[in-house]
């Protein structure tokens, strides 16, 4: 069986948030590589809904970056190969000409990259990318209305004396300062949904702490959609709504996330949550999860967190059969695991061992 083919079971839609605005189905990325065919994104399906903030985690390689730059079409194709369908408005963005498509990015879906510096030209002033990025998309705005709106955006970000730092080059920002200039240029438009890739990653963490402020604010000002991707749990639990967990390539778990903080129902969720450091102890690095997760060039026919888990040990079932996501209970919840209702008991012996209340999620 080609088990990146088989399409996942969507989350259930919560009809309390409306129609989503963005509806992904069975997204799929294959990269060529000289080693052979890297399955990045194995058939994800998720739907976003207006004003939400949608946290994308997992460890590093399962997927979250290739999978939004796929449905942005930002990945050159050779070598990456996309299928599935990425509804928006009515239309699938997957098969969009590419000058409509250049038209919803920046207008109506922005993005915010970890390192603002490789997203800003650096030959060019941060206040002139900004209002050339407002009069890409409105023709009719004067280059002086679209000035006195950059600057007016950078002050909401907070760069101090915005009319000045407006003519400066993104190499006279520090780190900080260029991260809230790149959020200022995502909210110009008003976008409708607004992509931020670990926009905190490359910052120290009293700064980290700033930036979030300002990507609230901009949520707040802008009423947009958030896709938060990331991998640090304290930051999807300071801000998301809702989680989509992933690893090596699909969605594992996707669940509120005070219902995921409380109760995981997928291991990897659940290991996730123990590697969390723990406040009241001095950590100077994150307990990562014993071992790797698998070759994405081949991968196996089980479980992918089949040779990590603490729950399969030797239960032939989860190496040899590929759980489906599934729908959990009545809520908008669902996990890929073939005994993800024997999850209790775990996350209660996570918080004694680790000392971190799982369950205290955001209230
Ligand atoms: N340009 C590329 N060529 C080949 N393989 C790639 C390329 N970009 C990503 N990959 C592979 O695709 C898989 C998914 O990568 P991706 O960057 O989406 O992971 P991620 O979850 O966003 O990780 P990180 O948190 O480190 O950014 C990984 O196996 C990665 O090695």
């Amino acid at each position: 069986m080609d088990i990146s083919s088989e399409p996942q079971t969507p989350d259930r839609a919560d009809t309390r948030l409306g129609a989503p605005l963005l509806s992904v189905r069975d997204l799929t990325t294959r990269l060529a590589v000289e080693s052979g065919v890297v399955q990045a994104v194995r058939g994800v399906s998720w739907d976003i809904y207006p004003g939400e903030i949608l946290g994308i985690v997992g460890e590093s390689g399962s997927g979250k970056s290739v999978s939004v730059s796929s449905l942005l079409r930002l990945l050159p194709s050779p070598p990456a190969i996309v299928s599935g369908s990425v509804m928006y408005n009515g239309q699938d963005l997957l098969t969009l000409p590419e000058r409509r498509m250049r038209r919803i990015r920046g207008q109506e879906i922005s993005m915010i990259f970890q390192d603002p510096m490789t997203s800003f030209n650096p030959v060019k002033t941060i206040g002139s990318q900004i209002s050339e990025a407002i009069r890409v998309h409105h023709r009719s705005v004067s280059r002086r209305a679209a000035r006195a709106r950059a600057i007016e955006l950078l002050g909401m970000v907070g760069v101090p004396s915005p009319e000045g730092r407006y003519k400066q080059f993104p190499h006279e920002y520090s780190g900080g300062m260029r991260q809230r200039a790149m959020i200022a240029m995502a909210m110009a438009n008003q976008p409708k949904l607004i992509i931020a890739d670990e926009p905190t990653t490359a910052l120290d963490v009293t700064i980290q702490a700033q930036v979030l402020e300002i990507l609230q604010l901009a949520q707040r000002e802008t009423n947009a959609a958030i896709v938060l991707i990331t991998h640090d749990l304290g930051l999807i639990a300071e801000l998301a709504d809702r989680v989509l967990v992933m690893y090596a390539g699909k969605v594992v778990e996707s669940a509120p996330v005070m219902e995921l903080f409380r109760q995981p129902r997928h291991p990897y969720t659940l290991s996730l949550l123990g590697s969390l450091p723990r406040l009241d102890v001095e950590l100077d690095h994150l307990v990562s999860i014993p071992g790797q997760p698998p070759s994405l060039t081949n991968p196996p026919p089980g479980c992918a967190f089949y040779l990590r888990c603490k729950m399969s040990d030797g239960r032939e079932r989860c190496w040899q059969e590929e759980p489906a996501l599934l729908s959990i209970g009545a809520g908008p919840r669902s996990a890929a695991c073939h005994f993800s209702d024997e999850m209790d008991g775990l996350a209660q012996s996570v918080t004694e061992t680790t000392g971190v209340d799982v369950r205290a999620g955001k209230e």
